[in-house]
């Protein structure tokens, strides 16, 4: 059975929980894959930049044994006007499976994904960032031993990474997500009002604020992601200077000394964090950055129906 992930929303707890255990036994080595992906072939399409998730999805379905057909941005006929529900159609009928970053309208994503044929997975949206909160609870599980109680402060803009950590964070029991974002520029309230539903269940606390002078008292990871959101700009000229308090520097590292830092990255030194805190010993970024490959690998594998549950 094939299975698209669209959104965060749509996987239940016990398959979200599947997904990030299975990404720490691919990045842990313990998997012997003997190729459970061959005789697929599965249809790259990033419409945006991109360095680690596509890179990731290319080289975790060939590990898998698949094969791969790469589109970037102007090579489908998409581009001369076709309709995404005729794109949808053709693609379905020849490709196993189909990873997307659209940055576009969330409607493109659900198009693609109205047939059940062809497994669709979203690899960005201007909504959300799904595979990077599966990459990002991986890592804090790696790391942390589980995602059980941890408290985790993300500064910086309420864009598709912080949707799709605030939709899956709040699922693990007794977590704590604090959002510090500029006023304006916040969580949209539909994520943060689902985030919210499921804390009912799992007795997590999703908090949204935006006086960076008032800091939660005890964090485990601190987690900030860049400025300028793919696919966005900004329309106030003075947005830097409110950005600028939101800014991960030692300073606000040293306040939390046995806390680590995270970056879904690229990263602008200087902007969102400091190069001394990016570079520096409680970064875990770059490891964040490798686990891409191994929760790429994990969802591939379930999508395509030949995970376990
Ligand atoms: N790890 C990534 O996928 N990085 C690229 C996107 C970063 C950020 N969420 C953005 O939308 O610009």
């Amino acid at each position: 059975m094939k299975r698209h992930l669209i959104t965060l929303a749509d996987l239940s707890d016990q398959e979200l929980r599947y997904l990030v255990k299975r990404g720490v036994e691919f990045a842990q080595g313990h998997v012997q894959t003997n190729q459970p992906l061959l005789g697929n072939v599965i249809g790259i399409y990033f419409r945006k930049t991109s360095t680690r998730t596509r890179t990731a999805f290319s080289a975790a379905a060939l590990r898998l044994g698949a094969q791969i057909i790469s589109y970037g941005p102007n090579d489908l006929q998409e581009n001369t006007g076709e309709s995404i529900d005729d794109t949808t159609r053709v693609l379905s009928r020849m490709l196993d499976g189909l990873v997307a970053r659209t940055a576009g309208s969330p409607q493109e994503m659900k198009t693609f994904a109205s047939q059940d044929r062809m497994a669709v997975i979203n690899a960005m949206s201007a909504d959300e960032h799904p595979t990077q909160a599966l990459t990002d609870l991986t890592t804090m599980h790696q790391h942390f031993g589980e995602i059980k109680g941890l408290r985790v402060l993300y500064l910086g803009e309420g864009n598709n990474s912080a949707a799709a950590l605030a939709l899956s964070l709040s699922r693990f029991p007794h977590t704590t997500l604090h959002l510090l974002t500029p006023a304006g520029y916040g969580l949209s309230p539909s994520v943060l009002e689902q985030a919210q539903f499921y804390t009912g269940a799992s007795q997590a606390k999703v908090i949204e604020t935006h006086d960076p002078s008032q800091l939660p008292d005890e964090v485990d990871v601190i987690y900030t992601t860049r400025w300028q959101t793919t696919g966005t700009s900004k329309q106030d000229p003075t947005w830097r200077d409110k950005f600028r308090p939101f800014s991960v520097t030692e300073a606000l590292l040293n306040r939390y000394p046995s806390a680590i830092f995270m970056h879904d990255l690229p990263a602008h030194r200087g902007d969102e964090v400091s190069a001394a805190v990016l570079d520096g010993p409680a970064s875990i970024a770059f490891d964040q950055a490798e686990n891409k490959l191994h929760s790429a690998m994990a969802t591939l594998e379930w999508c395509l129906g030949k995970g376990q549950r």
